[in-house]
C-alpha cells in the first residue's frame, strides 16, 4: 500500500454499492472506494446489500408491537436476570460517558448455551442464551433469520475489506467471535422543554469489529450523527434500503489506527425512533499484541490520521491497552453501561471497572 497522510475531514457519509462487488467491472471502483470509507470516515452506508428484504421487513414491523408490550412481558426477559447481558432493559438503566441514555432496548445474541466456570476467565461468561419475550408466535425466528443473515453478510464484508485494504481474503476471519450480537432499540421522543436529549451518548463501538444499523424509521425522524475529524457533528440520515456500516474498537486495533473507530452518539427528537445495530464479534481472547502483530508491517506504512480531541477523549479501554483481551475489554463495557447487572454478577471486578476511565 502506499504511504498517506490523513487530513482531509468528512461533511457525508458514502454509500458502497455491494452489488458491484461480483461484477469484475464495477469491483475496483468499489475498492477504492470503500478503502477512502474506511480510512477516512469510518462511517458508510451499504447498498444493495443481499440481505433477503423479507428479513428485514419482517424485524421492521415487529418492532412497535415488542415495545408495546406489557411492563409485565418486558420485565419477564429483564437484562438484569443475565450474566450474559442479554435481555431487555429500560429508559434509564444504561449509561454512556456517565450519563443515562434515553432508550429502551431489547438485546439478543448468536444462541449459545451457558459454558462459564470457576477458573474461565469471566469474559467467557457474555456467552449464554437469550431470552425470548412471550410474544407473536413468529418473533424468534424472525430475530434468529437476522442475525444468521448479518452474520453471513458481515463474513463477506470483511473479505472485501482485506481486498479494499490490500490483505488476502480470510486475513480477518480467524478472529471472529462465536458470538455476535444484536439490539432492538427504542428512543423515545424528547419531553418539550427537556434539556437532556442523549438517547446514546458519544461512544466507539466497543462490542467487536463492525456494526451494521438499520435505522429502522421513516427519513423524516433524525438523530444519529458521528463526529468528523474537525469535531464536527454530521447527521446520518435515514436512507431506506441500506445499513449504516462503521468501524469497531478492535478494528483500529487491528489496523494500527489507520481505520479508526469513528465517535457516534444519538440525539432524542420530536419523534420516536427505532433502530437496530448489530455488532459483528471478535474472539474474546485476542489479546492486542495478537491483533496488531500480525499486520503490523502492513499498517505501520500508513501513516495513522488524527481525530479530533474529543473524540481522544472516548472511553477506549482495548484501544489503550489497559486490558489484556477484547473480551475483558468488552465485559468492562457491558459492566459500565449496566452498573446493577454488573455489581450483582460480576462483583469482583464491578468496582475496578466503573472506577477506571480509559
Ligand atoms: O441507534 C442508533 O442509531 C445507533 C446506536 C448505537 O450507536 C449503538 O447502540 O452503539
Ligand atoms: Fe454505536
Amino acid at each position: 500500500m502506499p504511504s498517506r497522510t490523513m487530513t482531509s475531514s468528512f461533511n457525508e457519509i458514502p454509500t458502497i454499492d455491494l452489488s458491484q462487488a461480483t461484477d469484475p467491472a464495477t469491483l475496483p471502483k468499489l475498492l477504492i472506494e470503500l478503502r477512502y470509507a474506511l480510512t477516512d470516515v469510518g462511517f458508510l452506508y451499504v447498498s444493495n446489500r443481499g440481505v433477503p428484504k423479507s428479513v428485514v421487513d419482517g424485524l421492521v414491523n415487529a418492532l412497535p408491537k415488542l415495545f408495546s408490550l406489557d411492563d409485565e412481558v418486558k420485565k419477564s426477559v429483564a437484562l438484569e436476570k443475565s450474566p450474559h447481558f442479554l435481555g431487555y432493559s429500560g429508559v434509564g438503566s444504561e449509561n454512556t460517558g456517565r450519563k443515562v441514555d434515553k432508550r429502551e432496548q431489547y438485546e439478543f445474541g448468536t444462541e449459545l448455551t451457558a459454558t462459564w466456570h470457576d477458573g474461565l476467565p469471566l469474559s467467557e461468561r457474555l456467552r449464554g442464551p437469550n431470552q425470548w419475550p412471550e410474544f407473536d408466535g413468529n418473533f424468534r425466528s424472525v430475530v434468529e433469520e437476522y442475525i444468521n443473515e448479518l452474520s453471513l453478510l458481515g463474513e463477506r464484508f470483511l473479505d472485501l475489506i482485506a481486498h479494499a485494504l490490500s490483505l488476502s481474503p480470510g486475513t480477518f476471519q480467524p478472529s471472529l467471535s462465536d458470538q455476535h450480537r444484536l439490539k432492538l432499540v427504542y428512543y423515545p421522543e424528547a419531553s418539550t422543554g427537556d434539556s437532556e436529549n442523549q438517547g446514546v451518548g458519544p461512544h466507539k463501538d466497543s462490542s467487536g469489529w463492525w456494526t451494521s444499523l438499520l435505522q429502522a424509521s421513516p427519513p423524516e425522524v433524525k438523530g444519529l450523527q458521528v463526529l468528523n475529524k474537525a469535531g464536527y457533528w454530521v447527521d446520518v440520515p435515514v436512507v431506506p434500503g441500506t445499513f449504516v456500516v462503521n468501524t469497531g474498537q478492535a478494528f483500529e486495533v487491528v489496523t494500527n489506527g489507520v481505520c479508526k473507530a469513528t465517535t457516534h452518539r444519538v440525539l432524542s427528537g420530536p419523534h420516536e425512533r427505532y433502530s437496530v445495530p448489530f455488532f459483528q464479534g471478535m474472539r474474546r481472547d485476542l489479546t492486542k499484541a495478537e491483533a496488531t502483530g500480525s499486520l503490523k508491517a502492513h499498517f505501520g506504512a500508513l501513516a495513522a490520521g488524527k481525530e479530533s480531541d474529543e473524540a481522544s477523549a472516548v472511553d477506549s479501554a482495548f484501544l489503550k491497552g489497559k486490558y489484556d483481551t477484547w473480551g475483558e475489554s468488552q465485559l468492562r463495557t457491558k459492566v459500565r453501561s449496566h452498573r446493577e447487572n454488573g455489581k450483582k454478577f460480576y462483583p469482583e471486578v464491578h468496582e475496578l471497572y466503573i472506577n477506571d476511565d480509559a
